[in-house]
Formats: C-alpha cells, sequence, structure tokens
C-alpha cells in the first residue's frame, strides 16, 4: 500500500496572509490524519514565509502518525531538528526568491556538506531523506551520504507541457525508482501532484510514499481537508489495483 504525507504547509500560507492565528495547520494535520494521512509533512523554511517554529514543535508532540520536517540544509534549522527530533527530515533546495521548490537538491555538487548534515541529523536519531531530480547521478551521490531515503521531484512530470514531456519525464521517474532500489534507498515523491497528475506516479510499484500538499489544501477549500485526504487516498489505492 503508497502511503500519503500531507504536507500542511499552505494551510499557513493562508494564515501568514495576514499573519493571524488562524486557519491553524496544526489543526489541519488532525483532520488529515483521521481522513488517512500516513504522514505529516511540514516545510520550516528559512524564511517563515509559511510554517513557523511553534507550528512544528506541536506537531512534534501531537501528532499520532509521523512528522517529516522539510528543511534546507540551514543551521538555524539544523538545530531546530536536532532539537525537535522528527520521525523524518527531508533536505530540499531553497531561494527566498522561489514561489515554491524549483528542482532536486544538488547532492552531487555539494556531497561534503549534505553528508554532514545527514549524520548530524542521524546522529539524533532522525531517518533522512533527500529530496533530489530523478538523476542517476544525484542518486548515486545520495547513497554516498548514508541517507536512507531518497523523495524524487515529480515537479517537471506534473508542469510538463504536453503528453510527450509528460510521458518523457514519466520514463525518467521509472527508471530513477529503479536505480534507487537497486542502490538500496527507501523511494519517495512528490512536488506538484495533484488528482489529474497523481496516478501514473502512484502505480510505480518502488515508490513507498506521496508527499503532496498544494493539491489538497486547493481541494480542501470546496470540500474540506478530510474529503479532500481522503480523495487522494481513494486515487492512490486505485492505482495499485
Ligand atoms: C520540496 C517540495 O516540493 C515541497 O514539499 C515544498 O514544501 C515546496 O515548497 P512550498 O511548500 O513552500 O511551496
Ligand atoms: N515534497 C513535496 C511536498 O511535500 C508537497 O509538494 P506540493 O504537493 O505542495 O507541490
Amino acid at each position: 500500500m503508497i502511503a500519503l504525507g500531507v504536507n500542511i504547509d499552505h494551510v499557513a500560507t493562508l494564515r501568514q496572509a495576514r499573519g493571524g492565528r488562524y486557519p491553524d495547520p496544526v489543526e489541519a494535520a488532525f483532520v488529515a490524519e483521521r481522513a488517512g494521512a500516513d504522514a505529516i509533512t511540514a516545510h520550516l523554511r528559512e524564511d517563515r514565509r509559511h510554517m513557523q517554529e511553534r507550528d512544528v514543535e506541536i506537531l512534534r508532540q501531537t501528532l499520532r502518525t509521523r512528522l517529516n520536517l522539510e528543511m534546507a540544509v540551514d543551521e538555524g534549522v539544523l538545530r531546530i531538528a536536532e532539537r525537535l527530533r522528527p520521525n523524518d527530515c527531508c533536505l530540499v533546495p531553497e531561494r527566498r526568491v522561489e514561489l515554491t521548490t524549483e528542482g532536486g537538491l544538488d547532492v552531487a555538487g555539494q556531497l561534503p556538506r549534505i553528508k554532514a548534515a545527514c549524520q548530524r541529523l542521524a546522529g539524533a536519531g532522525v531517518r533522512v531523506s533527500l529530496f533530489i531530480d530523478p538523476d542517476p547521478f544525484q542518486l548515486e551521490a545520495a547513497m554516498e551520504t548514508g541517507a536512507p531515503v531518497v523523495e524524487l521531484h515529480t515537479g517537471r512530470y506534473a508542469g510538463a507541457a504536453d503528453a510527450a514531456a509528460r510521458a518523457e519525464e514519466l520514463g525518467l521517474i521509472h527508471s530513477a525508482v529503479s536505480l534507487a532500489d537497486s542502490l538500496g534507498l527507501q523511494v519517495n515523491a512528490g512536488h506538484g501532484l495533484d488528482y489529474h497528475n497523481v496516478q501514473a506516479i502512484a502505480a510505480i510499484p518502488g515508490i513507498r510514499e506521496l508527499n503532496i500538499g498544494h493539491a489538497i489544501v486547493a481541494h480542501a477549500l470546496f470540500v474540506g481537508m478530510a474529503t479532500a485526504v481522503a480523495d487522494m487516498k481513494r486515487l492512490m489505492r486505485e492505482s495499485r489495483g
């Protein structure tokens, strides 16, 4: 059964629009868990544009499933992760000017730095995942860091301009899953997945977990968070037959 990690960042985006107390991403996480989320993903960005330290502290103390903390290799956030010790940390690239994550982490180009961060988090008892493009060089580098998990960036698949481009990206993802499996890495995937494009990814047998947020939160505006999560879980379940 493929697992669903619900990313609640954009509940916090709505809250930060006025810098108030609601909607509370923690409440969204509880609803998502009751609706079938297997984990909650929260991206504590260095610029704190959405999730706040208060949010991840409460999530760490209250979740019934797992907390997957997404973060850049930023000293301040690393120290928070070492203190909170979430179940999982997923290392992602960040640029303050980006609207959202634009690609995978360049592990191959900064291997000593990423490896040191992985060792610090593993030393704190955290399972580390690396958010990378479906690229053989990045997969080989990810294995060098000792991180047991990779999350394949599905953004280019999700944003493909036409069916041919989407099929090409899907092929790269299939190949990356096979290589990751041969390297002994757990394979997750995420970014830009929605109710129209998720099933082709969820159907790939070697993928253990999908992290999905923006599309679920957007759907939840119209049907509620519980139904939005249940709808996504059903599509993922049906994709496996
Ligand atoms: C790494 C990734 O693809 C997302 O989980 C990330 O959280 C996107 O950043 P925003 O949530 O800020 O859009
Ligand atoms: N790592 C992907 C994630 O957590 C959610 O990405 P998105 O569904 O908000 O694009």
